[in-house]
């Protein structure tokens, strides 16, 4: 299939639908008021902080754990059913993998657990294109041939959503490009949804056309990666004179003044060196360059620094990852 087919394929599908979701543990909430829609298709980069709780979502999604609040779906199905776990691929943070098993044990396992759907071929070919030993046990492999095997675990499943916590966090430079490159060949020949975690945003440029960003538990941002940077401007410039009578945008009495026309907008984030600022605005009119400043687009990086610098600007889901709004009773699998 080519990728417009897929598109055709995937089109209208929702692969994870959270609503109201919530997840407590002993010390606290590590998922709150979580709503949002991954479209099927999709490469999505979840991104977050450390304790985000990126894990605790990519665990209940694949079927771990039962949520305290709210109401989590995969491809329209209760996670921790059989019929949402066929369809995932899950591999999390710590791969894990039997040490004392041979590459070839660990296949034959997995074509064992997955009878219905397991590709040997695809997974075979995963684990050969990188010249893993089939006879080293797994304990015995690099960092980069043992992900290499998680991942053939995974695609040799055929999920229809691959979901990945932290893959790359491990691995050296030159080996985290091959493996990118892997899972990037794989998803486009098969149309596969991926969810992949980070904390860091630039292990995933270039890769992922959708994001879900996460902090404190909540959802900040989530969206079509060049959507969501497109919705923003970044203004740099002089504040205007002190003396000029205008209120701070944020209300307050005394501090830096910043010009009135970004009035119509929402300030995400304003810094001021001396007399001059920079600010993230999520544009809520046409922003021209002005007498003073200039506008420019923000980088991803810039846009999702400010967002995580300033926990009261307003969260953003762009219409495909928003959700409307249910009846509490539909809503409630658990509630809070
Ligand atoms: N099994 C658990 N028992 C108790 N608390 C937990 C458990 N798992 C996670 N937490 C807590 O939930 C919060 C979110 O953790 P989580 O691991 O989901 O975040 P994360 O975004 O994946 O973090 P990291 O990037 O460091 O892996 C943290 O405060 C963590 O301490």
């Amino acid at each position: 299939m080519n990728t417009a087919e897929f598109d055709s394929m995937n089109a209208g599908l929702v692969a994870i639908e959270a609503s109201g979701l919530g997840m407590r543990y002993r010390r606290g909430w590590a998922l709150q008021e979580c709503s949002f829609r991954l479209p099927a298709g999709r490469v999505c980069g979840l991104v977050g902080p450390n304790g985000a709780g990126k894990s605790t979502l990519l665990s209940l999604a694949a079927g771990f754990g039962e949520a305290s609040a709210g109401r989590l779906r995969v491809f329209g199905a209760d996670p921790r059913t059989r019929q949402a776990r066929e369809q995932v691929g899950y591999l999390a943070q710590n791969k894990p993998l039997y040490p004392r098993m041979t590459v070839t044990d660990t296949l034959r396992m997995g074509r064992e657990l997955n009878r219905a759907n397991w590709d040997q071929r695809r997974a075979e070919g995963i684990v050969r294109a990188g010249d893993v030993p089939l006879h080293a046990r797994a304990g015995s492999l690099s960092g980069g041939q043992r992900t290499r095997l998680a991942l053939a675990l995974c695609f040799g499943k055929r999920p229809r959503m691959l979901m990945l916590d932290e893959p790359m966090a491990d691995l050296d430079p030159l080996v985290r490009h091959e493996m990118t490159a892997l899972l990037m060949a794989e998803a486009a020949e098969y149309g596969t949804t991926v969810l992949t975690s980070t904390h860091t945003l630039p292990e995933l440029e270039g890769v992922c056309d959708y994001l879900l960003v996460l902090a404190d538990g909540r959802v900040r941002m989530a969206g079509e990666a060049d959507e969501l940077a497109a919705a923003h401007s970044l203004v740099v410039g002089a504040l205007p004179a002190a003396d000029s009578g205008q209120q701070r945008k944020d209300g307050a009495a005394t501090g830096p003044v910043l010009p009135s026309a970004l009035d119509p907008h929402t300030v995400v984030e304003a810094q001021v060196t001396g007399r001059q600022f920079s600010a993230l605005v999520r544009r809520g009119a046409p922003l021209p360059e002005g007498p003073a400043w200039s506008v420019s687009e923000p980088s991803m990086e810039q846009l999702l620094l400010s967002y995580l610098r300033s926990p009261e600007a307003p969260a953003l889901l762009m219409p495909s990852a928003d959700l409307p709004e249910m009846p509490a009773a539909q809503l409630k699998d658990h509630a809070a």
